[in-house]
């Protein structure tokens, strides 16, 4: 399809959260929030720690209950689909959790592989090889493949879970802080591999994040979770020109300045 940035026809949204309230106990978490992820982009999902931006993902993934609202996930509502549709459509998505969340007691092969297991019926060597495939494709050597976690680097294993995320071919994938702990060299290549895998794979990337270099270089657009919903969402440019004392020292702020430079920007 058609993968050319800000065209209207890239405009088919795959993930649409409308009204979605969320609490526990007595506190409300998220309020009527909603938001729209395109076909094709990278959508990067910011806001002050403890606003809710694990929820939401817990949320969308149905990991978490809702009080209210609705959830589209390409096209198609949870609530309406029977349990096998449900399992068609989780097979869709590809989640990658803060923690890189691998399992220390498989090699890098047989963790990749687990989603396989769980939902397909392949013989072992089919498997094999398409964990090989998903190795490759995220920069790792193929010798990572029997190695155990505690053998691997901090972005080795990020690259490794992004592996697994892949595992079945997904058209959404949602990272959670895909690059905290990694310095910013490993950071700003894991941000490459990610925008290359959104190229060539056709990907539609929901990143948590709280890496302003990421916002800047890779994302298409970026949401804001602020008062218990999305405050605002859009490019860089509509950040710096929203009237919010969050965002405003966010996207403005000195860490924010030195990596992008606008008119207002003074070093
Ligand atoms: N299972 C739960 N039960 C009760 N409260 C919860 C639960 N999960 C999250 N919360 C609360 O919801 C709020 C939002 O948490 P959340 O982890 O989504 O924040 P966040 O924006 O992802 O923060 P950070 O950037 O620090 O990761 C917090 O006040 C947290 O204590």
């Amino acid at each position: 399809m058609d993968m050319q940035k800000g065209t209207p026809q890239d405009h088919e949204i795959v993930l649409s959260v409308e009204d979605l309230t969320v609490g526990f106990g007595s506190k409300v978490i998220l309020d009527q929030l909603s938001l729209d992820v395109r076909r094709g982009e990278i959508l990067g999902f910011v806001g002050a720690s403890g606003t809710g931006k694990s929820v939401l993902m817990r949320t969308v993934l149905r990991l978490l209950p809702r009080r209210s609202g609705t959830i589209r996930i390409l096209g198609q509502d949870y609530d309406q689909l029977s349990e096998a549709e449900r399992t068609a459509l989780d097979m869709r998505l590809g989640v990658l959790f803060q923690h890189g969340a691998l399992f220390s007691s498989l090699t890098v092969k047989e963790n990749i592989q687990l989603p396989m297991r769980e939902y397909l019926d392949l013989p072992q060597k089919l498997m094999d090889e398409l964990a090989h495939l998903k190795i490759a494709l995220t920069g790792l050597a193929p010798d990572a493949a029997d190695k155990y976690p505690s053998e691997l680097s901090g972005g080795m294993i990020k690259r490794a879970a992004l592996a697994r995320a892949l595992a079945l071919d997904p058209d959404l994938v949602f990272l959670d802080e895909p690059t905290s702990g990694l310095d910013p060299i490993g950071a700003a290549e894991f941000d490459e591999l990610i925008a290359q895998l959104r190229d060539t794979l056709g990907l539609t990337v929901y990143m948590v994040t709280h890496d302003l270099d990421s916002l800047f270089s890779v994302c298409d657009r970026i949401a804001v979770l602020g008062k218990k919903r999305v405050l605002v969402e859009g490019t860089v440019e509509d950040m710096l020109a929203f009237d919010d004392p969050w965002v405003q020292s966010y996207f403005r702020g000195k860490r924010a300045r030195s990596i992008v430079r606008t008119e207002d920007a003074r070093p």
